[in-house]
């Protein structure tokens, strides 16, 4: 039977604009979203029978919940697929970290059983199923380093110089719901102007999310001791820039024993994407 082992990444929201509050709920943002060349592993065992199982190592998300089943079921449903899917998950990522790894692994489903299943659907009509799971998933659909707009759908691909990432997870897991519907959330940052600089920008979830989390407040400050800080997302994850990977490494290699963390370089194209692309030649 086929089978095909395929990274979803990590995102780190480079910054993170909160710029108005919609009637539905949602929040209107602006944010610059990259890939990290580190992520979950999801190996895909196609079988004949229209049965989706998945298999992980009880992470604890019944699997009718996790975004994995139910990309692949959304997917399957759409194009009355006769075939069915094992799929073995292997968490790296951090839940509730604001890395995006439910995120992720739900794109990662789709872009693969999209190939393996022979649907043909194009990356506009994936990221339409995808957006339905989160707003996050179309952009790890498309694939690109890419401003967002809209809840996160609109997308825009910039091109970033190469960095090395230490990524923190102060073991603390933030629900992404509770922070968008706290009433200190700050709603009105104004759009970014033409010519914007990262050193101008913030993540307007910080000040909230430290406030609510004094782990998160002291990762931010023991990072700020190796370069310019900063959360990721939601958080609860914290991320520091640096030039290297032996600069990063030095870091990580210091990082109390309380937290986790990792190094990773950034990639302009999610490796989901140069692994399928690699797959299929
Ligand atoms: C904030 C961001 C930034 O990358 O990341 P995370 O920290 O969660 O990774 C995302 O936009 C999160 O995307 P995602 O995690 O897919 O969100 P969803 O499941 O669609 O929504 C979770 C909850 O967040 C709120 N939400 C989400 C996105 C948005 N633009 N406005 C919102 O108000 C909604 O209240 C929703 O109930
Ligand atoms: N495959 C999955 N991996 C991680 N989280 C998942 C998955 N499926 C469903 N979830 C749910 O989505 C929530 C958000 O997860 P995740 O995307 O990892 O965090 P964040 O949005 O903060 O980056 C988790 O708390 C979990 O309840």
């Amino acid at each position: 039977m086929t089978s095909v082992s395929i990274t979803a990444p990590a995102k780190l929201n480079l910054f993170l604009h909160i710029n108005n509050k919609r009637d539905d709920g949602y929040h209107e943002l602006e944010t610059l979203f990259t890939f990290l060349d580190f992520g979950d592993e999801l190996t895909f065992t196609l079988t004949n029978e229209k049965t989706i199982s998945l298999c992980d190592d009880n992470y604890g998300i019944p699997q009718h919940d996790n975004l994995i089943y139910k990309a692949a079921l959304a997917l399957q449903s759409y194009k009355k697929v006769p075939l069915g899917v094992n799929i073995k998950l292997i968490k790296k990522l951090p839940m509730g970290g604001g890395v995006g790894g439910g995120s992720s692994d739900a794109a990662t489903t789709l872009l693969t059983l999209n190939t393996l299943w022979n649907c043909q659907l194009t990356i506009a009509e994936l990221a339409n199923i995808g957006v339905k799971l989160g707003a996050d998933v179309p952009v790890f659909i498309h694939g690109k380093t890419a401003v967002a707009q809209g809840i996160g759908e609109k997308l825009t691909p910039i091109k970033l110089p190469k960095k090395w990432y230490c990524v923190v997870f102060p073991n603390v897991h933030i629900s992404t719901a509770e922070i968008f519907t706290h009433p200190d959330l700050p709603r009105n940052t104004p759009k970014l102007s033409e010519g914007w600089k990262l050193a101008e920008t913030q993540n307007d979830c910080e000040a909230l999310v430290k406030k609510l989390n004094s782990e998160v407040e002291k990762t931010l400050l023991w990072l700020l001791k190796y370069g310019p800080s900063r959360m990721t997302g939601t958080g609860a994850c914290c991320f520091v820039e640096l030039d290297s990977q032996i600069a990063a490494q030095r870091v990580l290699n210091s990082l109390p024993s309380c937290w986790q963390g990792f190094v990773a370089p950034n990639s302009a194209i999610s490796p989901a994407h140069t692994q399928l692309e690699a797959r299929l030649k």
